[in-house]
């Protein structure tokens, strides 16, 4: 199962079609691509390109209608919802564009909310460093209301690393932050996969953003068109408006 050199998450020719018949929306073609471990990659391409898709189908979030998905050697394909919910709640960590805290609870029960779910305690020891790394040690106490978004979305990072996740699953995570506190969130996360080798998946429309990632993979009608290596701004902008033309192709499409 685990074997070293298994990726964190393995898309085997994936498809994903909504609905049947006359009304059927194909969202996804064959889609193959191995997200290795400790890996940060950007998810990036037009509206409707079929980017929710994919994260939701790498996160077990909706099932594929074709190929096969899997997670740290699990094949998610295989699991009946129940086995499913279980994986998500203990080997995928999400951060969203809306942080999701619940406002009742502090920055703390927020952060330990997946363990009291899953009956476990939070190991205190990992939620300490956890708040120690990402600068928000001192606010733990507080409600989200209390905390500026940028602080919010630290407190959703460390709530979706708190089980030790094998991958972090991030839709837009910067999209209602100013550009100073996004920054700030992005290079968070690029810490998280330097500091801690956490696997990290970035959906998002952002040129900036997606260049604090290793690669960018970049998705157009359904299909992976092109996979960009160490990105910067200016190369993924670039590649961005050349595939209004034809992709021009920077590494391999694996
Ligand atoms: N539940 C659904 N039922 C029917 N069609 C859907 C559903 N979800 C997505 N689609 C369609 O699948 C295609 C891909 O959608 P998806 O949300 O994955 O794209 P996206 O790249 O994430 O778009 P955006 O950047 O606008 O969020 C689109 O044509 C969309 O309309």
């Amino acid at each position: 199962m685990n074997t070293g050199i298994e990726p964190a998450v393995r898309l085997d020719r994936i498809g994903k079609v909504y609905g049947t018949g006359p009304s059927a929306v194909t969202a996804l073609k064959d889609v193959s691509h191995a997200f290795a471990r400790g890996s940060f990659t950007a998810v990036m391409g037009p509206s409707g390109s079929g980017k929710t898709s994919l994260l939701q189908c790498s996160a077990g979030l909706t099932q594929p209608t074709s190929g096969t998905v899997s997670v740290g050697g699990t094949d998610l394909t295989a699991l009946t919802e129940a086995e499913l919910a279980i994986v998500r709640r203990e080997r995928v960590g999400f951060v969203f564009q809306g942080f999701n805290l619940l406002p009742a609870l502090t920055a703390k029960e927020n952060i330990e909310l997946p363990m009291r779910l899953a009956g476990k305690r939070a190991d205190q020891a990992w939620v300490r460093e956890l708040v120690g790394r990402t600068g928000i040690a001192e606010h733990v106490h507080r409600r989200p209301h209390e905390l500026s978004g940028g602080q919010q979305q630290r407190v959703a990072i460390c709530r979706a690393l708190v089980a030790g996740p094998e991958v972090v699953f991030a839709d837009e995570p910067t999209g209602s932050l100013d550009t100073r506190s996004g920054q700030e969130i992005l290079a968070m996360l690029r810490l998280v996969v330097g500091a801690l080798k956490q696997t990290v998946i970035l959906v998002t429309h952002d040129a900036t953003a997606a260049a604090y990632a290793d690669r960018v993979l970049f998705i157009r009608d359904g299909e992976v068109v092109d996979v960009m290596e160490e990105p910067t701004p200016d190369r993924v902008a670039a590649s961005l408006s050349g595939h209004s033309g034809s992709p021009g192709r920077t590494g391999p499409v694996r």
